[in-house]
């Protein structure tokens, strides 16, 4: 038995369900301490229990690692103010809900999820079961924190639940876990077979006329995104791109969203906003250079970023609109007055971080309307930037550089932008990335950065091991 005592939990859901009833409640949480298990043999493991969906999320210092399985509760939204809807939903799913116990940060129920980049899709698209936005609360979740390993069990209850029904399902899982919890998955590896860069030329020209259209003044800066499509030789294996992505990764989330067959995986090294009690935190990520292969080679790739007017002009426009944007929702906002330099897999980027305490009532979800797309996806001013990108970009870009993260139930919550990304179907897979066009951008200088911005995902999928 991996959990806490078994009388112990007799007494839990007779108490909980016999409360839960009498104030009409429709759903119970159960939250347990239990031994190390690693979650992601549990997000491998998950299609045992017959569930569909699934969620990883590990951030940088793996301060908090969850894994989600199973819907107890779907929200979606395609309409355009999804962010309001689903926030709606949210509330009224707490309202619904019983918890006998006080939580620790990132147990109990949470809405795992995150929304689209635009409102709306123009094109034909891959993106279907994502919809604009789509949460689900998990039946099941492993959380890892710093104060040790909890497992939320979440049950839908009605007048006829009884005791029986809720210490059987309770049991299906216990089982589950000490029969899978602690078994080290086996991957099969899948090699790259084929790789085609969508329309290079296509996209080289796009960016022309994007700068073109800043001679106007018009608009200031412009992120464009292209697309890659990868083969593989068999079947891609979600856990084994986590395994790899966490492996070599320095500063980035690793976020999986998985509906039926089809996989969104991130690692992203971007935040969009997080929200403890009332403080917030957010960066500004733009500007970006190659790393180099030595040391010497980085400091001296780190000293130009950091005195490249182009890359500082880039990320000046983020740091203005996050600034304007939070003092609006913050009493108090840290901003440093000049970036610094952050390094991932395989390049250097432009970084200041944000820190605020928010105002009363201001919930994450507004937050992320108000901030999202960021001048680091979209460009400045907001609107002009997106209309264009809507002109030039002839694939969707679904939840490529859109907010995906978690909420619990007291408003706390982390949302990341997922880019360094990839939508993933049996052997297929879409890369995505973009960069920011500024006036002084050429054209040749952002391909290359683009192409570098797909090669950590591309290597954790399986392929081309040699590239860096
Ligand atoms: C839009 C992307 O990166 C953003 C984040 C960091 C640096 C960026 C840049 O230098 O262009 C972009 O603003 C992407 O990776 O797809």
């Amino acid at each position: 038995m991996l959990r806490t005592g078994q009388l112990e939990s007799i007494a839990y859901f007779e108490q909980s369900l016999q409360k839960a009833k009498a104030c009409s409640k429709r759903f119970i949480c159960k939250v347990d301490k239990i031994m190390n298990i690693h979650p992601l043999s549990v997000y491998h493991f998950y299609h045992k229990l017959g569930f569909t969906e699934r969620f990883y999320w590990s951030n940088q210092e793996n301060s908090l690692i969850l894994t989600g399985i199973g819907t107890l509760v779907p929200f979606h939204h395609s309409t355009e103010e999804q962010y309001s809807a689903i926030e709606k939903e949210w509330k009224r799913f707490g309202e619904e809900v019983y918890i006998e116990q006080e939580n620790c940060f990132g147990t109990g129920p949470l809405a795992l999820g995150g929304f689209s980049f635009f409102e709306t899709y123009k094109h034909d698209h891959d993106w279907k079961e994502f919809g604009t936005s789509h949460f689900f609360v998990p039946k099941l979740m492993i959380t890892v924190t710093q104060e040790g390993t909890f497992i939320t069990s979440n049950y839908e209850i009605n007048a006829q639940t009884t005791l029986e029904d809720l210490l059987s399902q309770y049991k299906q899982y216990d089982d589950y876990l000490e029969q899978y919890g602690m078994k080290q998955p086996t991957f099969t590896q899948s090699e790259c077979i084929q790789k085609d860069e969508f329309e290079p030329n296509e996209w080289i020209q796009s960016v022309k006329t994007a700068i073109g259209q800043m001679k106007d003044e018009q608009l200031e800066k412009v992120v464009l995104n292209r697309t890659l499509n990868a083969t593989f030789s068999s079947e891609v294996n979600s856990s084994k791109v986590i395994y790899e992505l966490e492996a070599t990764r320095n500063v980035n989330y690793v976020i999986t969203y998985q509906l039926k067959d089809t996989v969104f995986i991130s690692a992203t090294p971007e935040r969009l906003i997080a929200k403890k009690k009332n403080t917030v935190s957010s960066m500004c990520l733009a500007g970006s250079a190659a790393k180099g292969i030595t040391k010497e080679e980085n400091s001296e790739a780190a000293n130009w970023l950091l005195n490249s007017k182009k890359n500082n002009d880039e990320h000046a426009f983020v740091v203005n609109y996050i600034k304007e944007t939070l003092r609006l929702y913050c009493d108090q906002l840290t901003i440093p007055s000049s970036p610094r330099i952050m390094a991932t897999k395989s390049l250097l980027h432009l970084f200041t971080p944000v820190e605020g305490t928010i105002l009363q009532h201001v919930s994450i979800f507004k937050l992320i309307q108000a901030l999202h797309p960021t001048p680091a996806l979209g460009g400045f001013p907001k609107e002009v930037a997106c209309k264009l990108i809507r002109e030039l970009e002839p694939i969707e870009r679904g939840w490529y550089g859109a907010p995906i993260g978690w909420i619990d139930l007291n408003g706390n919550g982390d949302f990341a932008v997922g880019i360094r990304s990839a939508l993933v179907k049996a052997n297929k897979a879409k890369l995505y990335a973009g960069c920011g066009i500024v006036q002084d951008s050429k054209p040749e200088e952002e391909f290359y950065e683009t192409g570098v911005k797909f090669l950590p995902m591309l290597n954790a999928l399986g392929g081309l091991r040699n590239e860096r």
